[in-house]
């Protein structure tokens, strides 16, 4: 029998690599999914992800870890198994448990923000990582959950057409004096914040469910940009899209 080319090995090394790091169900998972998740997902139970930046970032210690103790049993009252999802100790973590709600809870803001662009970064430096709405809608996605709750999405902040520009302004007399076309471009994108929940709403087929986007954000400019990422928007039992207080 004809041994395998080098090529042709290391191409079966790179899939065998690439499943292992996809299949959540794999002995030696990179994405832990927890027993009880899991469980609901293979029997076709409703299974409602979470995300974890309001907890760490959102709320005081120990209003944190009540508010999330609450929301998982309003989900479970109503018939389905809550997935809060987290990175911890680089291991992306779908269903916490509680200690490990309660860990993430108290360590507040020294766990990292993480949305779908740090995910890489979090989990190769072993970190413990909050998810937002990108990363959250990412990773359940990934396990097939279809639906998610959460507080506030981001959206598109204010002024920043104000902004552009003022900044351009200051890049083009960087880029005279520099010559650096980098910083030319990362001024002018640092011109206008546009969070990158709106692109995963455009692109990952998760549905999710929120109170609004943040007040203080440009509201009529985020559903111009949902519109252009062709996401669905609904609002329940009103016409008006709801802002989020907090
Ligand atoms: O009142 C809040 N709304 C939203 C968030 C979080 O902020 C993220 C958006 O952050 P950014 O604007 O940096 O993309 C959301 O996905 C959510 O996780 C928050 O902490 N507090």
């Amino acid at each position: 029998m004809a041994s395998s080319s080098p090529s042709s090995s290391s191409a079966v090394k790179r899939l065998s690599n690439l499943s292992n790091h996809l299949c959540p169900t794999n002995s030696n998972p990179l994405v832990k999914v927890s027993a009880q998740v899991s469980q609901a997902l293979s029997t076709g139970l409703p299974v409602v992800a979470l995300e974890s930046t309001i907890i760490s970032h959102g709320m005081p210690y120990l209003q944190n870890l009540e508010t999330a103790k609450e929301v998982e049993a309003i989900v479970r009252d109503n018939g389905a198994v809550p997935a809060t999802i987290a990175i911890l100790d680089g291991v992306p973590c779908i269903g916490l448990n509680l200690e490990q709600l309660e860990r993430l809870a108290r360590m507040g803001k020294s766990a990292q923000k993480t949305a779908r662009k740090d995910i890489a970064y979090v989990v190769a430096t072993k970190r413990n990582g909050a998810t937002t709405v990108s990363a959250t809608m990412f990773f359940a996605a990934m396990v097939g959950i279809p639906v998610f709750v959460t507080g506030g999405v981001g959206g598109v902040h204010r002024h920043g057409e104000h902004a552009c520009g003022l900044i351009q302004k200051i890049a083009r007399i960087f880029y005279a004096f520099t010559n650096c076309n980098f910083l030319l471009l990362m001024f002018q994108n640092a011109a206008m914040d546009i969070s990158s929940d709106l692109t995963e709403l455009g692109r990952t087929p998760v549905a999710v469910v929120s109170a609004g986007v943040k007040s203080i954000l440009d509201i009529p400019r985020t559903l111009e940009y949902l519109e252009a990422q062709g996401v669905c928007v609904a609002a329940y039992k009103t016409n008006e899209f709801p802002a989020f207080f907090y």
